[in-house]
């Protein structure tokens, strides 16, 4: 499903004193089964952008589309219950939304919701497990007797459960252990490949280098530049005039290139930067 901002605007409690224009004439598209991050500074206006993805609010003005789905101003938002049903939204420490005595009765919720009957609810909770890499053990302990990265993966398999096409991240791995981050990073790249389109809000910059196709910075409430990951991190006046920090390997790229290491090519992760640094070795082993 494509998505297309068309001169979006967003304002929090509009006509009264305490009125926040949150978002301002905001164009973009998304191409379906794209991985994209929105990056800016806190209050910037990216969890915004994903409320108005998921038709939890309707613009203040402009337009957008996702998919087949139109709205603005006048649209009503009950009429976007649908397309709720098309799009995982996985907030911020989504496990606090765990509410259910056991973790079966957890997975279970959603699809009931949308009219699933019990025996495939329960037959879809089973299964999810293995999506996320737990065993079918945990179906019938409490989510408090989990780990805290235990229970991140529960709610991230409540909403994959319900199989959506695009995926809403705010911070998805805010808090985890470096092992866990990894492994759900991992997850998130291997279900892009699998075609869902995955739209990421994040403040760590080594994730946004590593798997993004696309790179949307917002600055109060403007969007003030989209482009790869390449271009946004090779320039670092922008960055910093951002406040947005570079992401470790480039950072450390950028030092070997002051010790006067060739390194032409865009680097984005660990990988890239061994090749790089490999070929230079190679290169002057035949000089
Ligand atoms: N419910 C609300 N009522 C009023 N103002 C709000 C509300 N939610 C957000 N805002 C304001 O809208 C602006 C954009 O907020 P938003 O949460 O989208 O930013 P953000 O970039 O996601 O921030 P963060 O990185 O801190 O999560 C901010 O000025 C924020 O204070």
């Amino acid at each position: 499903m494509e998505i297309i901002f068309k001169h979006v605007a967003y304002s929090y409690q509009t006509h009264t004193p305490f009125q926040n224009n949150a978002l301002e004439d905001i164009n973009f598209e998304i191409a379906s089964g794209s991985f994209t991050s929105i990056i800016g500074s806190t209050g910037s206006g990216k969890s915004t952008v994903l409320q108005l993805i998921d038709g939890l609010i309707e613009p203040t003005g402009g337009s957008l589309a996702v998919g087949d789905y139109y709205f603005d101003q006048m649209t009503h938002l009950k009429k976007l219950k649908n397309l709720r049903q098309k799009i995982g939204f996985i907030f911020q420490f989504a496990e606090n939304q765990l509410f259910e005595e056991t973790v079966e009765k957890d997975l279970m919720f959603g699809p009931l919701n949308f009219a699933v009957d019990q025996q495939h609810a329960k037959e879809n909770a089973r299964k999810i497990l293995a999506v996320v890499d737990l065993p079918e053990s945990v179906l019938r302990l409490s989510p408090l007797d989990l780990s805290g990265g235990q229970r991140r993966r529960i709610a991230i398999a409540g909403v994959l459960i319900n199989d959506p096409q695009i995926l809403l991240l705010d911070e998805p791995t805010v808090g985890l252990d470096p092992e866990n981050h990894l492994e759900l990073m991992a997850l998130f790249k291997k279900l892009n490949q699998q075609e869902k389109t995955i739209i990421m809000v994040s403040h760590d910059m080594n994730d946004v280098a590593k798997y993004s196709d696309q790179v949307i910075v917002l600055n109060q409430g403007k969007l003030i530049k989209k482009a790869s990951p390449e271009i946004i991190f090779a320039d670092e006046p922008f960055l910093k005039s951002q406040q947005l920090a570079l992401p470790d390997t480039i950072a450390f790229a950028n030092e070997l290139k002051k010790l006067g290491l060739k390194l032409d090519e865009p680097i984005k992760d660990e990988q890239e930067l061994i090749l790089a640094i490999r070929k230079q070795f190679l290169l002057r082993k035949k000089i």
